[in-house]
């Protein structure tokens, strides 16, 4: 299937665009109220990702509504655990919860690598559904959690400030730690490449707490594990986005894919001279400028613009769209870049 808006694609291999692509971060939940409809409609988000009809609906949903140059899938990071064999719940108002946790060595036994087709049959068919109904209107980005982030949610159990648990486990049982982390590699490459398989344009990483470890260990237990995923996809254009790991730039620039997310935190110039030219850089208007009127977002939208004008660039919020938000906040970020 033809993409008949492949702005996305193009941006990210660092060929020519008559304008610069966007979509947000966790843009199909709970911002739009036609999700929280849906929503409403099952159980909880665990029975709206199982039903591939309906988690197709609302990862279409901020296509149809907000205008949004790509979908991604509708699922989360934390199906890779379940289907390791660590079932999670998602608690309301609170966040993800794992009734068990991995611990030690001996708690591998409970654990297999995944298989990307029969353990996610749910997601994949979700996304043939998806790929069906955009009938080439704009990509479909696939994704997963990078290894060292679902280690984090393993061992701890639920979300936490500081994840210590994990941490420390990086300092108490470091052959252990590698040892899951590889079964964690394994089962997010199988299951990667099914998502492409079944029609994922692009994928993305999610290292959300890449922040919270020191740059070693950064090195020894993320970012090692990022790069073997990166070299094994070869078929579509990959971006890698480490929250906080400001202090890795220059490393994620030798990385095998096209892209890196930056967070507001990371300065555009300077993460360019890190990174160098021959990456796309996705990102990075922080996501509480959009609690500002309808001209003070459009004003930090263009500033954000300016900044990256003339280099290779996919616009994104620098971390995931705040559940608060209006749409409309929404719309007038959006609107801005495509009018730029
Ligand atoms: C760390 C992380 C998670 N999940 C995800 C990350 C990485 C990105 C990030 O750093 O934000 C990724 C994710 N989660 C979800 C998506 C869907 C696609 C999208 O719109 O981007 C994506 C890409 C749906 C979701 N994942 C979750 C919801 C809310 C559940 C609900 O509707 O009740 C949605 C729509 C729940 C979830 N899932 C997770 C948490 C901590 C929570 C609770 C807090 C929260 O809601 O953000 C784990």
């Amino acid at each position: 299937m033809q993409l008949k808006n492949d702005l996305l694609i193009r941006a990210a291999l660092g060929q020519p665009v008559e304008r610069t692509p966007v979509w947000l971060m966790r843009q199909a939940g709970r911002i739009l109220p036609e999700y929280r409809a849906v929503r409403e409609s099952v159980s909880g988000f665990i029975e709206l990702a199982q039903t591939p009809e309906l988690a197709a609906e609302v990862t279409i949903q901020p296509v149809d509504i907000l205008g949004v140059d790509a979908a991604i899938i509708f699922s989360d990071i934390l199906v890779i655990p379940e289907a390791m064999g660590l079932p999670y719940e998602m608690v309301e108002k609170r966040g993800p919860w794992f009734p068990e946790t991995v611990q030690s060595a001996a708690d591998l036994k409970k654990l297999r690598i995944a298989d990307g087709v029969d353990d996610l049959s749910y997601v994949i068919e979700a996304i043939k559904i998806t790929k069906k109904a955009l009938n080439g209107r704009v990509p479909l980005i696939g994704f997963a959690g990078a290894p060292w982030t679902i280690f984090a949610y393993m061992i701890e159990g639920s979300g936490s400030k500081t994840f210590s648990k994990a941490r420390a486990i990086l300092y108490t049982q470091p052959k252990f730690s590698h040892q899951l982390l590889q079964m964690i590699t394994d089962s997010t490459i199988n299951y990667l490449k099914a998502q492409i398989e079944a029609g994922a344009d692009l994928v993305q990483l999610f290292d959300s707490w890449a922040g919270i470890l020191p740059p070693n260990h950064y090195e020894e237990f993320s970012l090692k594990y990022i790069s073997q995923i990166c070299d094994a996809i070869q078929s579509v254009p990959k971006t890698v986005f480490a929250k906080g790991a400001f202090f890795a730039r220059e490393a994620m620039g030798k990385l095998d894919c096209q892209t890196i997310g930056l967070d507001w935190n990371m300065g555009i110039a300077e993460s360019r001279a890190m990174i160098g030219m021959d990456k796309t850089l996705q990102g990075n208007l922080d996501p509480a400028a959009l609690y500002g009127s309808d001209k003070e977002v459009a004003a930090a939208t263009r500033l954000m613009m300016e900044q990256f004008k003339g280099t290779r660039h996919i616009a994104n919020l620098g971390h995931g769209v705040y559940p608060d938000i209006s749409p409309d906040k929404v719309k007038v970020f959006i609107e801005t870049v495509q009018n730029f």
